[in-house]
């Protein structure tokens, strides 16, 4: 697939973290009302975010009608937030919180409402705070990508970055 974002070169390869979830399994959620991955919000993505070997995860997501952008097919913004949050749960394989600092999108085929996303991602390694991560999307054939996303994430202290919000956070 076509796409501009090119990684260092110099990127230190990250570990598995010994406690990470178990390929096959389960990574737990950001918090249960997260927009992508949170059980209690009626409308978000409920992404369920696997653990794949190495430093890879995958996730399925059922394009719905709520997700509509042009008709027929799935809005971009819908399409970004599902690579965001993927990307974004899979450095917890490292034992690390982050947040997106820099997220690229590439287009290929318009996605039908009715299909099912297959989302892959992988872990490219890290430049100090920064963990560079990359994915793709099919809806049935892996040869044939759908859409692809490069992204850079910043490691944070969750306790110390969410500290000014937190008493605004939203519970259900
Ligand atoms: C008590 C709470 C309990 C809660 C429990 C919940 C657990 C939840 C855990 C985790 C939540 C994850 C939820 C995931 C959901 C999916 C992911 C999202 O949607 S996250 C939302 C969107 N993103 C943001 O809101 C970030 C907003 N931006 C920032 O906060 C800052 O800009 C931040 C942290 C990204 C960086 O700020 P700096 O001050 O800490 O650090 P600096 O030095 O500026 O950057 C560090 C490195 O990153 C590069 N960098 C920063 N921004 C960049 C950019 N846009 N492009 C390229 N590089 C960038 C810099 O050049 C620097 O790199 P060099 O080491 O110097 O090479």
């Amino acid at each position: 697939m076509k796409h501009a974002f090119v990684p260092p070169a110099d990127l230190e390869p990250l570990q598995r973290h010994p406690k990470a979830a178990a390929p096959g399994h389960h990574i737990d959620l950001h918090h249960s009302t997260c927009f992508g991955c949170g059980d209690d919000v009626p409308l978000g993505l409920h992404l369920k975010v696997i653990a794949g070997d190495g430093l890879t995860v995958s996730a399925d997501m059922p394009v719905a009608s709520w997700m509509q952008g042009g008709p027929g097919v799935i809005h971009g913004g819908v399409l970004s937030a599902a690579f965001d949050e993927v990307m974004g749960t899979s450095p917890l394989l490292i034992g690390s919180a982050v947040v997106t600092a820099h997220l690229e999108i590439d287009f290929a085929e318009p996605i039908p409402l009715g299909s099912t996303l297959h989302f892959d991602a992988r872990i490219l390694g890290r430049q100090r705070r920064k963990v560079y991560i990359a994915s793709v999307a099919h809806i049935g054939d892996p040869e044939r990508p759908v859409a692809s996303a490069h992204s850079i994430f910043v490691t944070i202290d969750v306790k110390e970055h969410f500290a000014e919000h937190y008493d605004k956070r939203v519970i259900l």
